[in-house]
């Protein structure tokens, strides 16, 4: 049966490290067909076609247009296209719903035939990212042959827990480690708690407010909330907070490089801006161990102390705060 679908008719590259085949309960996805090391590229492809226009004001007439406009066998690899591998979609605008990427500073939504073929998952292998107008993937760990190749569909999850992504997928079901109930669901949770918890306490702000989830800011130690919300954490804190957060990404599974390259340069920022010797030294020596586990036992040498330089770092902090407060209260309005 699996033969005569219309997926086998996709072009697949050469020498690509993955087959399209059936996976059980998600429709069709993409697996290894060798060992793949972390930040090899996996696929750099093409759009089928841009639509210069956010996916949300794309109209069917759009995208009829766009369709009649390409070759007959570009126009044959969209109408290829299966609701979750199984039925045609019942309009064209539903096909690219489910197969396009936004692309900044280009027309911003293209369709992607084989980069939309990978599933998702919470606690992705690989991960995804815009080059001009191509989507490349990328692996985010070593990969096995006969791996399924994931990656997470929406960067706003890492910091959900189970219950309140399932909302956000609108899956029927969600095949993924970290959705099913069990006790890696339970420690997966108990992860993304913490992680939101120490942004909070670093930042002074619940980034991810505007998912309106039910994350318990009221359980924070009110004198802890008050120094994090009015921007006086000292470095030294904000060091420790931000350093366990990479630990927990990692023990999670979501060190994707792009993230923690953000996180890893603000912990370099906090550590230019040691005034205290000692401190900088402890930041220094945290910075350069191998994994993020490591470099928190460092750092809880700091615990319980300050730094010359905090005075100076919180006046930044209290006016970066109000920025990005102004901007989220934007956001959500
Ligand atoms: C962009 S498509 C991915 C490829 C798709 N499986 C196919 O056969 O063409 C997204 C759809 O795949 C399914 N899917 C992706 N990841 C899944 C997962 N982890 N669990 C269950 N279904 C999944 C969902 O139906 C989703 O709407």
């Amino acid at each position: 049966m699996s033969q005569l679908h219309p997926y086998r008719k996709f072009q697949i590259p050469p020498n690509v490290p993955f087959e399209l085949k059936p996976a059980p309960g998600k429709g069709w996805g993409l697996f290894a067909t060798r060992n793949i090391k972390r930040m090899d590229t996996i696929l750099d492809e093409i759009p089928l076609f841009m639509i210069p226009k956010r996916s949300q004001d794309i109209t069917e007439m759009d995208v009829a247009n766009v369709v009649h406009s390409l070759s007959a066998s570009d126009q044959f690899v969209f109408e290829c296209l299966r609701d979750n591998g199984s039925e045609p979609f019942k309009t064209m605008l539903l096909a690219l719903k489910q197969n396009f990427f936004a692309v900044p500073n280009s027309p911003p939504t293209g369709v992607y035939i084989l980069s939309s073929r990978f599933n998702h998952s919470c606690v992705p292998n690989c991960f995804i990212i815009p080059r001009e107008t191509n989507m490349v993937t990328y692996a985010s760990q070593d990969i096995a042959q006969g791996d399924e190749l994931k990656f997470c569909y929406n960067s706003e999850l890492r910091y959900q827990v189970a219950e309140e992504r399932l909302r956000t997928l609108l899956f029927k079901h969600v095949d993924c480690k970290a959705c099913e109930p069990g006790s890696y669901r339970d420690i997966s949770d108990f992860r993304r708690t913490l992680i939101r918890a120490l942004e909070y306490l670093s930042l002074g702000i619940d980034k991810n407010a505007k998912q309106g989830t039910p994350f318990a800011i009221k359980h924070i130690d009110p004198e802890l909330r008050k120094k994090a919300e009015s921007g006086c954490m000292t470095l030294t804190s904000r060091f420790i907070y931000d350093v366990f957060i990479v630990a927990l990404m990692e023990a999670e599974g979501l060190q994707d490089p792009i993230k923690a390259g953000d996180l890893l340069a603000q912990l370099e920022a906090y550590g230019r801006a040691f005034q205290t010797s000692r401190n900088a030294y402890i930041a220094k020596l945290a910075m350069s161990q191998p994994n993020g586990c490591d470099k928190f036992l460092i750092a809880l040498r700091f615990w319980g102390r300050s730094d010359l330089g905090d005075e100076q770092a919180i006046a930044g902090s209290q006016r970066s705060a109000m920025a990005m407060r102004a901007i989220l209260q934007a956001l959500h309005h």
